[in-house]
């Protein structure tokens, strides 16, 4: 079985997304271990629950209120031990918002068999790194300095949103549009292609 760990900090549509691809055979051979999110309130963590799947909550900032002595790098660490309970061959981040250290990063780097880490982020290639990236793009637009957007999955390294593509996807931007009509169009795509990733990866191993 290709066991995947998803991360997630909020609704988890794109989870829901991988849950139902799972149920309907889609992805087939593909199994989520566990989801685990930043944030007790992630309504993914409600999804993930309703289909019985095992969830963790691990919040970086009650890691470090918790002892002054602590960084992000002691926070990726124990992360990385918790991920590594649920034996996956896939790691991946559907709206995990928060940037993963190197010290995490290492863990499925060195020691074999190597795990990836995907992303799942709301720009093309080499646009909008980091947070915010629809309202980013859609501002941008409206300025007329692009006229459509798109998403990409892509391998988690240390500089943020700058990994290898695995598969990407254009976005169109209308006129008419609101912010929210974009974010629906874009989060549409993104379900799709997300599905598609995982399935090219589970099918590579
Ligand atoms: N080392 C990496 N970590 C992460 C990557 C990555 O490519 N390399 N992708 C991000 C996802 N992401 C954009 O796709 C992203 C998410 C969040 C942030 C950010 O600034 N986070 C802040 C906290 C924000 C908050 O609390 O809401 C932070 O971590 O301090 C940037 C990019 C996931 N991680
Ligand atoms: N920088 C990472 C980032 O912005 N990720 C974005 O968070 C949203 C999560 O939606 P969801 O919780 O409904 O899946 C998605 O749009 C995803 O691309």
């Amino acid at each position: 079985m290709f066991n995947i760990v998803v991360l997630i900090s909020g609704n988890g549509s794109n989870l829901q997304a991988i849950i139902d691809a799972i149920e309907n055979k889609t992805l087939e051979g593909v199994s989520i271990s566990a989801v685990i999110s930043n944030k007790s309130e992630a309504f993914g963590l409600k999804r993930a629950e309703k289909h019985n799947i095992a969830t963790r909550v691990f919040s970086l900032q009650k890691y470090l209120k918790d002892d002054a002595s602590r960084n992000r790098n002691d926070y990726g660490i124990e992360l990385a031990k918790i991920i590594r309970e649920y034996n996956p061959k896939l790691i991946v981040l559907a709206g995990w918002m928060i940037i993963l250290p190197a010290s995490f990063l290492v863990e499925f780097e060195k020691n074999q068999p190597i795990i990836d880490v995907i992303n799942l982020h709301p720009a093309l290639p080499g646009q909008f790194a980091g947070a915010h990236a629809i309202e980013r793009a859609y501002e941008s637009f409206q300025k007329g300095e692009i006229d459509h957007t798109g998403l990409m999955v892509h391998k988690v390294i240390e500089e943020i949103d700058a990994g290898q593509v695995i598969l990407t996807a254009n976005v169109d931007i209308k006129k008419e549009d609101t912010l929210s009509d974009l974010e629906e169009r874009m989060h549409s795509v993104e379900h799709t292609t997300l599905v598609n990733a995982i399935k090219l990866l589970s099918t590579q191993q």
